[in-house]
């Protein structure tokens, strides 16, 4: 199977060498190919170039994108997208007067998402999510990390990472796993936190394990559901079976948790609402990438990460959905990357820079992933006719998707 997109208006993010991450200054840099042409077989982009190169090349379906921007497909790094049901009542509560926390203290929040989780079937499960996903790539989605963390009993979490398995098998978007056990404390433990720990510790990490399908381990280091020692001493755990680190982390309160994700050699630190001078000196010399999650911040009325103040110190970023029920019930990417714009004065260089390779470096994917580079994946947006893709994140809330090529297939 072999895919030829011509007449290409601007080809973004364009990458001769495989680049792997992007900071500081260099996040305002996106390489463009004006007039290009680009050649995919089977799942794997193989050439690209200006249109005076293409002549010759034939394929077995030909795209004209004549007036359209093509870029790598959307790297969404953060989401819990396998939920049961939504939080649609806790929402119009909140407008009510309510706050997240006063709902979550009621018994609401993530222990609701629990509750109707452990009542759900392994397929009603499956197919709800998938619904999700694949909703998510007609959006422009091609990579998507998704975390377990509602279930908080062994059992409900074993048959969460048994969902993201399935869905791992079947979708066409590339998925990273993360165990979150660790995402708020279930009420039977309530007066006896240190037992939850030493459950995920003893017997949740290891069984886990043994599934062996979660990579990365994660937890929620805030006030009110698990403290830095608690982290530590899951991180630490997880690490021992093979987990890589990556938290939540800073969403309400800054605790010290990101000194301990950089020590930990997170993979990425998650949230950062709150962000101080130290957090932002831990993160320097490491190979942790910060990631903001402004639909989290837009939905819950929470300040947004300072990215400024993270790229102009000279760090990365990336930017993601965190598609979740509770505080970020969707998964437009688009709609993110205008928001990084919008709210955390980035460029749109910047944001899609954040949303491409930053992304797929938060998910240990961007050997393969997050630029039009030969011998990547084929995952690749073509936008409807535009100027630029400044246009992308301008228009904010439209749709500015044409045409999905995920893994080498049209999306339809
Ligand atoms: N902050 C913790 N976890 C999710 C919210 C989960 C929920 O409210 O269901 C987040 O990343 O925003
Ligand atoms: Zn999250």
């Amino acid at each position: 199977m072999s895919i030829l997109i011509k007449n290409i208006k601007q080809l973004i993010q364009v990458h001769e060498n495989n680049v792997l991450i992007v900071k500081g200054k260099d996040m305002k840099k996106l390489p463009i190919i004006e007039n290009a042409y680009l050649y995919i077989q089977d799942d794997t982009i193989v050439e690209f170039g200006t249109m005076d190169f293409c002549e010759g090349i034939d394929a077995e379906t030909v795209i004209d994108a004549t007036g359209k921007i093509v870029l790598p497909s959307w790297c969404d790094s953060h989401t819990h997208i396998v939920y049961a049901g939504n939080r649609v009542s806790e929402f119009v509560d909140r407008i009510n007067g309510l706050s997240y926390t006063e709902i979550a203290n009621r018994g609401g929040g993530i222990l609701n998402s629990a509750k109707k989780l452990q009542n759900t079937s392994e397929d009603e499960l499956y197919k709800q999510s998938v619904k999700r996903l694949n909703e998510m790539i007609s959006m422009g989605t091609g990579a998507v990390e998704i975390k377990t963390g509602y279930g908080l009993t062994v059992e409900a979490e074993l048959k969460m990472l048994k969902v993201i398995r399935r869905i791992k098998r079947d979708s066409l978007a590339r998925i990273a796993p993360t165990l979150l056990a660790a995402h708020a404390i279930p009420s039977e433990y309530r007066q006896d936190k240190t037992s939850y720990v030493n459950k995920i510790v003893k017997e949740l990490i290891p069984k886990a394990s043994a599934l062996r399908i979660a990579k990365y381990i994660d937890v929620f280091c805030e006030e009110g559901y698990f403290s830095v020692e608690d982290t530590k001493q899951i991180l630490e755990a997880g690490k021992k079976h093979g987990f890589i680190p990556k938290i939540h982390v800073n969403q309400f309160n800054i605790l010290g948790g990101v000194a301990l994700g950089v020590e930990h050699n997170a993979l990425s630190v998650d949230h950062l609402e709150e962000l101080n001078t130290d957090d932002i000196k831990a993160l320097k010399n490491s190979d942790t990438m910060p990631v903001a999650l402004p639909g989290c911040s837009y939905f819950l009325g929470i300040p947004y990460t300072p990215a400024r103040q993270i790229i102009d110190a000279g760090l990365p970023l990336a930017i993601a959905t965190d598609y979740n029920p509770g505080s970020s019930p969707s998964g437009n990417m688009n709609f993110v990357v205008s928001s990084a714009c919008i709210k955390l004065k980035m460029t749109p260089e910047e944001a899609i820079n954040a949303a491409t390779i930053n992304g797929a470096y938060a998910m240990g994917f961007s050997n393969m992933y997050g630029s039009v580079t030969r011998g990547k994946k084929a995952n690749i947006i073509i936008t409807k006719p535009m100027d630029s893709y400044a246009e992308i994140p301008y228009a904010f809330g439209h749709n500015p998707i044409d045409t999905v090529i995920i893994n080498g297939q049209l999306w339809t």
